[in-house]
């Protein structure tokens, strides 16, 4: 979908930015880190709003900032969303729509006014002052009238951090679908591990101004040295699902990781679509044969591909492969000596259905083979 060539160094008093990077821009790219990463200081700068920035800055082969040229940032193309929506307040929100949509460059491909008020269920909304909308819906119009600017990149800067975790899921479906109906590639800064694993293809980890890691997100989730960065609470992986199912009785969705099968507490996604499913690692555990007369739904056959001890701890991580897919469980070493865990053991993973937060779901993502 596109490149951005970041090779860059911005000195502050008590803090430096260095990275080093080509991002392959394809559909979300999540840029996280912790507080003071320096995640808002990189859209800053690939924005053009950094002038003590050093270096250079290539979007799909233009040079936005290298040693002769800084383009303004009127002139990138670029698209920025807040954390605050900032809307015009004496505009209702068809004012501010229209506002950023005159402006816009003309002949500017896939996005028009109506495909935007589609996209993100701006309707209902459209006659109302920026006053009388919820958070939510404040950002929704402001990531559309962003939109309507006709960006050829957009940036977005912690946008849901001041929702809800319940605002936060209205929100996230329609996110994740922009880049596939528009043709837009997104930058997006959190240090919500959630928001990552939900919306976003690839992932960037940031920490003290270094880039410590970059690639499809699945990949980097199940990095065991990233867990600094990542959290060990929160260390999981994203498995991606297919929904075949809802039991209306009891309230369950079934979905299919390859040829095997697992429930979750009834979510709102269409039969047949892909859904992504964060698992952490500490919800998972193994058994070498198969349990009966137990009340885990979920046992996945799978194959032990890696353990990893922690030395002075009690735990270990082990790493099992699912169906092509990766599954993380965090273990005591003691159960790892019990059970004889190494590379190639045949084990069952059980994840209890609980542990699929339902509003850890994906928006239903076109599937691989829908085109
Ligand atoms: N103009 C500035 N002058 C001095 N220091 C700055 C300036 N801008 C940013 N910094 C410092 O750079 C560091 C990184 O800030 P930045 O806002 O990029 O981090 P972040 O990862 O986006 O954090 P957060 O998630 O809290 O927004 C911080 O220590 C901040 O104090």
């Amino acid at each position: 979908m596109g490149e951005l060539t970041v090779t860059v160094r911005r000195a502050f008093p008590d803090f430096t930015l260095a990275v080093d990077h080509a991002f392959a821009l394809d559909g979300i790219t999540a840029l996280f880190g912790p507080s003071g990463a320096g995640k808002s200081t990189l859209l800053r700068i690939v924005a053009g709003h950094e002038r003590g920035a050093q270096g250079r800055v290539i979007f799909d082969g233009e040079a936005w900032q290298d040693g002769r040229t800084h383009v303004p940032p009127h002139r990138r193309g670029v698209g920025t969303v807040f954390q605050d929506a900032r809307l015009f307040p004496h505009l209702n929100v068809r004012g501010n729509l229209r506002y950023a949509d005159k402006r816009a460059p003309a002949g500017s491909g896939r996005i028009t006014f109506d495909g935007v008020v589609r996209a993100l269920d701006l309707g209902p909304l459209l006659d109302r002052r920026p006053q009388a909308l919820s958070g939510g819906e404040r950002q929704r119009v402001a990531v559309g009238r962003t939109l309507l600017t006709r960006p050829r990149l957009l940036l977005m800067d912690e946008p849901l951090a001041a929702l809800d975790l319940r605002r936060k899921a209205d929100i996230l479906p329609h996110i994740a679908a922009l880049p596939r109906t528009f043709g837009v590639p997104i930058v997006y800064v959190t240090h919500a591990i959630e928001e990552v694993t939900q919306l976003a293809d690839r992932m960037a980890v940031l920490a003290h101004g270094e880039l410590r890691a970059a690639g499809e997100t699945a990949a980097v989730l199940e990095r065991r040295d990233l867990q600094p960065e990542l959290g060990h609470f929160e260390a999981g992986v994203a498995l991606t699902a297919r929904v075949t199912a809802h039991d209306a009785d009891f309230h369950l969705t079934h979905v299919r990781l390859g040829e095997q099968r697992i429930q979750m507490p009834a979510a709102p996604v269409p039969v047949g679509s892909d859904v992504r499913l964060r698992v952490r690692a500490r919800d998972v555990a193994l058994a070498r044969e198969e349990p009966r007369g137990i009340s885990i739904r979920n046992r996945l056959r799978g194959t032990v591909l890696d353990v990893a001890e922690e030395a002075d701890t009690a735990f270990a991580e082990v790493l099992v492969d699912v169906e092509g897919q990766h599954l993380r469980a965090r273990l005591t070493r003691a159960a790892v000596a019990d059970l004889d865990l190494a590379p190639g053991t045949p084990v069952w993973a059980l994840v209890k259905s609980i542990a699929f937060d339902r509003r850890a779901l994906t928006a239903p993502r076109p599937s691989a083979d829908d085109g």
